[in-house]
């Protein structure tokens, strides 16, 4: 990511969840699938300066096992997060919808564990670490 406004079109196609942050959409950008999450509308200056905070140290996450963050916009009323598209949908629905194979959970678990290790030192550390 590599500015803090969004430059070019952004279609919002369908609503994929619901966060704490607010809504968020399946859509494109740049020609690419991305997720959109959207601030409520009610956000108001703390929901634009705690947006702009969360947007400068997500930028800097560069991990496979960690969805990227495409770019941000910061104009109210379009207040947004425009990340990497996970296609595979929430792990929790994986979990649920059928007997998934051992060797499969585990190859899961352990990207899980490597995003979660990258996690805490992301900020300081070069891009792609493993
Ligand atoms: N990058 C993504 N790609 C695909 N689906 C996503 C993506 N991000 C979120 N979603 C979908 O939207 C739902 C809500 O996501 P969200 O991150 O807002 O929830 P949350 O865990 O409550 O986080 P927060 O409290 O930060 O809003 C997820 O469960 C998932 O189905």
């Amino acid at each position: 990511m590599s500015r803090l406004r969004l430059p070019g079109a952004l279609r919002l196609e369908e609503v994929i969840g619901t966060g704490g942050f607010g809504r968020v959409f399946r859509g494109t950008w740049r020609g690419q699938v991305v997720a959109v999450k959207a601030a409520r509308g009610d956000a108001g200056p703390a929901g634009v300066s705690s947006l702009r905070r969360e947007a400068r140290l997500y930028a800097r996450l560069r991990h496979p096992n960690v969805v990227a963050l495409r770019a941000v916009c910061l104009e109210p009323p379009h207040l947004c997060l425009v990340m990497e598209f996970a296609a595979g949908g929430p792990l929790s629905r994986a979990l649920a919808g059928r007997r998934v194979p051992p060797a499969v959970l585990l190859d899961w678990a352990r990207q899980v564990a490597r995003g979660m290790r990258y996690l805490p030192s992301g900020c300081s550390e070069p891009p792609n670490c493993p």
